[in-house]
């Protein structure tokens, strides 16, 4: 967003105009205590240098104004850089009215000056602490929503949680219209060697393939998930056992898997298990019997395979 350097600094405008006020009320005492310099007296490098000076310090009070909410921090900075402008704006003066030689004003014109400058070093502090204590809150906002992201990291898929929220509000719609739904399981055989014999930036792909296959294979109304580590979950709405089993089966036999295999002369093979829910069941209690009967088909697979070897 474009900072508007003109906006009027409505949250301090009671300091500003305390502030103003203190100038001109110094202004005016001077003109009246001091005596007016003759044109001979001006020296127009010094009048241009103390002006162009105090213009800067009244920019910086300006930017604090309309920059900084109210708070202990903006009051050290704006206290400083008041006192800072107004010295400034007496040594403008100074160029134009010799002062008396009262002690007043010799401390008017210096004292406020190392005053103002230890407030804005105290401002300062206060102001980095704030500072570090603002990005901690936005580093844990940002790492909160990073984990409660529905989106999952690798595959870009949605994650468990989203899932868990969509089957929720799908079986209360089937319950309504009396509609079959079901839901499938892909679970990778074997990753954690697969990892461990090709890395796990390899791993990666081959999730990223699988999910890949997934979601080509689906249909509109479908919805694919990843659950977890190598698990990937399908919402099939008004779909029977049947149906769900022909859809699992028809997106297995995609290519791309192999084309896993090709880059890493790895053998990569899923088990995959479908159900349809039965209208008593809770959302969980689905997901719960889902990932037994993966388990069962992973140990009936193993158990032949094993048979086989
Ligand atoms: N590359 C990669 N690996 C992951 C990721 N998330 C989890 N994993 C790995 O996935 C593996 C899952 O291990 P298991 O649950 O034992 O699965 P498995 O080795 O396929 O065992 P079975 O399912 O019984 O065949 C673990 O080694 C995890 O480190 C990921 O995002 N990327």
């Amino acid at each position: 967003m474009k900072t508007n350097i003109f906006t009027w600094p409505k949250l301090h405008q009671g300091k500003l105009l305390l502030t103003l006020l203190a100038a001109t009320g110094l202004t005016i005492a001077a003109s009246f205590i001091g005596e007016l310099k003759t044109w001979q007296q001006l020296d127009s490098f010094d009048i241009v240098g103390e002006f162009a000076a105090s213009l800067m310090a009244l920019f910086w009070l300006w930017l604090l104004m309309i920059s900084r909410p109210r708070g202990k921090v903006t009051n050290l900075l704006l206290i400083g850089t008041s006192l800072y402008w107004l010295t400034t704006w007496l040594d403008l003066l100074d160029e134009f009215i010799r002062y008396p030689n009262t002690r007043i004003f010799a401390w008017l014109e210096s004292l406020p000056v190392p005053i103002g400058m230890v407030l804005i070093s105290i401002g300062l502090v206060h102001w980095l602490a704030e500072q570090q204590h603002i990005n901690r809150q936005l580093a844990q906002r940002e790492h909160f929503q990073r984990e409660h992201s529905l989106i999952d990291a690798v595959t870009q898929l949605y994650n468990a949680r989203y899932f868990m929220l969509q089957l929720t509000r799908e079986l209360e719609l089937h319950q309504l219209q009396q509609k079959p739904l079901s839901v499938a399981i892909v679970d990778i055989d074997h990753f954690a060697d697969f990892n461990r014999q090709y890395g796990m930036l390899a791993g990666d792909n081959c999730l990223r393939n699988l999910a890949g296959m997934i979601e080509l294979g689906l249909r509109q109304q479908d919805l694919a998930c990843r659950l977890a580590n190598d698990r990937f979950v399908m919402l099939l709405p008004d779909t029977d056992t049947d149906a769900a089993q022909n859809i699992v089966a028809r997106l297995l036999k995609q290519e791309l898997l192999k084309q896993e295999q090709l880059s890493t002369s790895a053998e990569v093979s899923v088990t995959t298990a479908v159900l349809e829910w039965d209208e008593q069941e809770t959302a969980a209690d689905l997901m719960a019997r889902l990932s037994l009967h993966l388990d069962w088909h992973k140990r009936c697979r193993y158990a032949a395979d094993q048979g086989v070897a």
